[in-house]
């Protein structure tokens, strides 16, 4: 579904600043596959979704989304074969507008530009659809979003992102930055989103256990690179302290600090 070859990232070539952000990476998704992504700071995960979502352009490389070169396709062309949700649960709504007119946004997106009106089925849809939610949100249609709490803002950014249909959904530790049952409630809703939907994911996490627990593949990035690329059947019998292990084999150094890796 999405394969990126051989690609390679340099900030600020040919200056004091320069820095290869990403060297030969080389990586294919499935159709369905949920791919989990660790790694400590720096290692490059943002830079690959960068990548993949068009924010730049790689130094080296090719990426393909269902068979088509993206590579050259600039960031707005790719959004609606994207779905993005970062760390903070208010980029992912319009705050001043009411529910039900980003519900409209959204489901134009999955329409691929075909002109939507708001009327009582399309409303009748969009409760329906945030029914699955589970949080009230379908008998506030006229409400503004900064009313909603940021757990509740980052579950509708999220069932907004499903409903524009990506071919890819693109997780930014979009759990780290709410309280504990918020951030629980969202993973328990990525997952039978992700189930339902068929939908191929990829999600950045600096929690090892949600790393394990989630997705059919791990992918451990460090300097740039896919250090370790762990399949469905290894992922399922592993432990946390062997990630941790290997991550210290890769590096051949005792870590002074295993929070580099975890960040929790
Ligand atoms: N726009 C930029 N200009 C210059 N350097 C950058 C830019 N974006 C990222 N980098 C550098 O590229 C490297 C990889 O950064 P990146 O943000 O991809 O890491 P990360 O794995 O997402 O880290 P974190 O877990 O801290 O978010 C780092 O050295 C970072 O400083």
């Amino acid at each position: 579904m999405m394969k990126i070859e051989n690609i390679g990232v340099v900030f600020n070539p040919g200056t004091p600043d320069e820095n290869r952000a990403l060297r030969d990476v080389s990586l294919d998704v499935n159709r369905g596959d949920f791919v989990t992504v660790i790694g400590s700071n720096g290692a490059g995960k943002t830079t690959l979704y960068n990548i993949i979502a068009g924010t730049y352009a790689p130094t080296e490389g090719k990426i393909s989304i269902r068979d088509i070169d993206v590579t050259k396709s600039p960031e707005f062309r790719r959004a609606r074969y994207i779905g993005r949700i970062f760390q903070n649960p208010l980029l992912g709504t319009a705050g001043k507008m009411s529910l039900e007119d980003n519900m409209v946004i959204c489901h134009k997106k999955g329409y691929k530009g075909l002109s939507i009106s708001l009327n009582n089925k399309l409303r009748e849809y969009f409760r329906e659809r945030l029914r699955e939610l589970d949080m009230g949100l379908e008998n506030r249609l006229k409400d503004n979003v900064e009313q909603f709490s940021g757990g509740q803002r980052q579950a509708l950014t999220l069932l907004m992102a499903v409903l524009s249909e990506p071919d890819i959904l693109l997780l930014d530790e979009h759990t780290a930055a709410l309280d504990p049952r918020n951030a629980e409630i969202v993973m328990n809703l990525t997952r039978s989103f992700a189930e339902r939907y068929n939908l191929t994911v990829m999600m950045i996490t600096h929690n090892m256990g949600h790393a394990i627990e989630y997705g059919n593949r791990l992918l451990m990035m460090d300097s740039g690179e896919i250090v370790l690329d762990i399949g469905a059947q290894e992922k399922s019998r592993l432990t946390i302290d062997q990630i941790v292990q290997r991550f210290r084999d890769i590096k051949k150094k005792e870590l002074a600090n295993d929070q580099l890796l975890l960040h929790v």
